[in-house]
């Protein structure tokens, strides 16, 4: 079964510089400086965040021309607060965008949600029919009970919502193929004390990646651990690759998590022998980390940007605490009308 991207959205609130960032105390000057982030899109509203897939969504669905009844399944990916207690995020997008009967299912695969969603969608349409699967991610990093510049070191967390509608009819571009791999061994990198820990964060303090991941790298060594993180990287990108028959010269874009650069540099660039330029990092650091969406929203980016050609190959990446890898080949077959700079 061939399936399309036949239409890509993204809603991103205005990005605060890190020069601001630091002027108002949010960062230190040594951590902006590294991480190279030039801005964060922070929602200053609020706006729940599933109101931000909700707009980034119907400039999906409107790319893709597809009406609400011909969309068999809707997947909406988070890794945070939603903005409501015991609720479903995806029948509010569903509402508010088709108002159809299809199923609508929440996704929890960290910063790996996105693509797990569509992974998960593609397999949908293939064993229970269907033509179209609409995939939203949706996230608002905010004080008190998360720091965007603190709480997971290394990585500036950022607010807003993406969306993309499948087909398996057709649209701009191909999905040749796409992996999921996992390696669970690495799952107490985020997690506190034991399994029965103290569970969800209560109180106001924000979320703290930094410390279980400083106990888990003490005990395993950084180089174990990094070594670990990229074999699982590279068994993704190798099945990838294989499955769209591909070589990794034949690549003209990369799509990569929208880490600080130091970060992205250690676990990407360095052993891809890529340089920058022929990723998104030139946008993701005007955008910073958005969990589940960096891919949607650089697949945005890139797409109504003018930057696609048809006839080039675009190699998505994606990662998620647990963990999970997800790669992915995109051959582009026609150019989408530029609406950014
Ligand atoms: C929790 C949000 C989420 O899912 N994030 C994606 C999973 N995290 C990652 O892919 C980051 C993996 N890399 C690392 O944690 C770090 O680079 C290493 C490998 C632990 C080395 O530490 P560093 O020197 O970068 O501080």
């Amino acid at each position: 079964m061939d399936l399309y991207l036949a239409g890509v959205g993204s809603w991103l609130p205005p990005a605060r510089t890190a020069a601001e960032a630091v002027r108002r105390g949010d960062c230190d000057e040594v951590t902006a400086s590294r991480s190279e982030v030039a801005s964060v899109t922070i929602d200053e509203e609020p706006t729940v965040p599933a109101e931000m897939a909700v707009r980034a969504a119907r400039t999906a669905l409107a790319q893709a021309g597809c009406p609400p009844s011909e969309v068999a399944v809707v997947l909406h990916a988070y890794l945070y607060d939603q903005g409501n207690e015991l609720w479903s995020a995806a029948s509010y997008v569903q509402r508010r965008t088709l108002g159809n009967d299809c199923p609508a299912i929440g996704v929890q695969q960290v910063s790996n949600g996105g693509m797990a969603a569509i992974h998960l969608a593609a397999g949908y349409l293939s064993g229970w029919g269907g033509r179209h699967a609409l995939v939203t991610t949706a996230d608002r990093f905010a004080a008190p009970g998360f720091d965007r510049w603190r709480s997971d070191p290394g990585t500036v967390y950022a607010d807003g919502g993406t969306a993309v509608v499948l087909s398996t009819e057709g649209g701009f571009a191909r999905l040749a193929s796409l992996v999921l791999v996992g390696d669970s061994d690495l799952e107490g990198m985020h997690r506190r004390g034991s399994a029965r820990g103290p569970g969800v964060h209560t109180g106001t303090r924000p979320v703290d990646l930094g410390t279980p991941k400083r106990h888990f790298v003490a005990e395993r060594g950084n180089a174990a651990v990094l070594r670990q993180v990229v074999a699982g990287q590279q068994r993704a990108m190798t099945a990838a690759l294989e499955q769209a028959g591909t070589e990794l010269g034949e690549i003209d874009w990369f799509v990569l998590p929208h880490f600080g650069l130091r970060r992205l540099r250690l676990n990407y660039l360095n052993h891809l022998r890529v340089d920058a330029e022929r990723t998104n990092w030139s946008f993701s650091r005007t955008v910073g980390h958005l969990g589940a969406g960096d891919q949607a929203a650089s697949l945005t980016h890139l797409a109504t940007s003018g930057r696609l050609r048809p006839g080039q190959r675009v190699l998505v990446m994606a990662v998620g605490a647990g963990f999970s890898w997800s790669c992915g080949v995109v051959e582009v077959l026609r150019e989408l009308p530029s609406s950014r700079p």
